[in-house]
């Protein structure tokens, strides 16, 4: 019988055992999920060096069918390996690796579960916090606000990784593919985790942007109405390669 170490690994160095693999695992990871949680690991890597978090603040997470694959809590981005692989169903119960998951998974299971995102990206990105404590809703400062489903609004303060955080989220999410949460920082969602990089990198710009032109003493910024930014909605939808 081949032996587990106290690492999980046998004596060969295999992770899983000589029995495949044993409960604490859950059940082998798929090759799809261990393709996402490659680009997983990237993104969340990028949110570090594009600057949208310090340390371990931030967390991403991509579903595969039914399981969904989250950073885990308060570990280094350039850490991870792909042995790393942790994953939750849709109702929050691991079932795949030993890594506690993000203590914000009730805000990324409940997108899951209320959206058709197949990816979620949260930060503390700087200028979108600053803005978060300033107004509730991001004022329409940029046409790319429409590429977020319109004016981007801020969910009320709740304490990080609490289902009262999550459900203020939804709220602020409705019709929107990102939201500012007050105090704390952004939560976008998309198709693919690319899409929901891209969401939150305009959302922190255009924060960005708002707090450089209304900072200009005795101006205000011009904002667009309600009809530009539809306008702009429409117009988006052929943005870019066909094909
Ligand atoms: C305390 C955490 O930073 C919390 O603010 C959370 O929102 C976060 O961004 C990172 O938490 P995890 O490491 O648990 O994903």
């Amino acid at each position: 019988m081949v032996e587990q170490r106290r690492d999980g690994r046998d004596e060969r160095g295999v992770r899983g055992g000589a029995q495949g693999v044993p409960e604490a695992w859950g059940r082998a990871v798929h090759a799809d999920e261990a393709e996402a949680w490659e680009s997983l690991v990237a993104t969340a890597r990028r949110t570090v060096s594009d600057g949208l978090v310090v340390g371990t603040s931030g967390n991403v997470s991509v579903r595969v069918g039914d399981t969904v694959l989250v950073t885990p809590s308060g570990v280094p981005y350039d850490r991870l390996t792909p042995d790393d692989v942790t994953g939750v169903d849709l109702d929050g119960r691991q079932v795949l690796g030993t890594l506690i998951p993000t203590s914000e998974l009730p805000m990324h299971l409940a997108v899951y579960r209320t959206t058709d995102a197949l990816a979620v990206v949260h930060t503390h990105a700087v200028h979108a916090t600053a803005v978060s404590t300033l107004v509730p809703e991001l004022p329409a400062i940029h046409y790319m606000t429409s590429a977020l489903g319109g004016p981007v609004r801020v969910a009320p303060y709740a304490a990080y990784g609490t289902e009262e955080l999550a459900e203020n989220m939804l709220r602020a999410l409705t019709d929107r593919s990102g939201c500012l949460l007050q105090n704390h920082g952004t939560v976008t969602h998309g198709a693919t985790l690319d899409q929901a990089y891209d969401r939150t990198a305009q959302l922190e710009w255009m924060c960005r942007l708002w707090l450089t032109a209304s900072s200009v003493p005795g101006l205000s910024p011009t904002l667009l109405t309600g009809e530009q930014l539809a306008e702009v909605g429409e117009k988006l939808r052929g943005y870019g390669q066909r094909g």
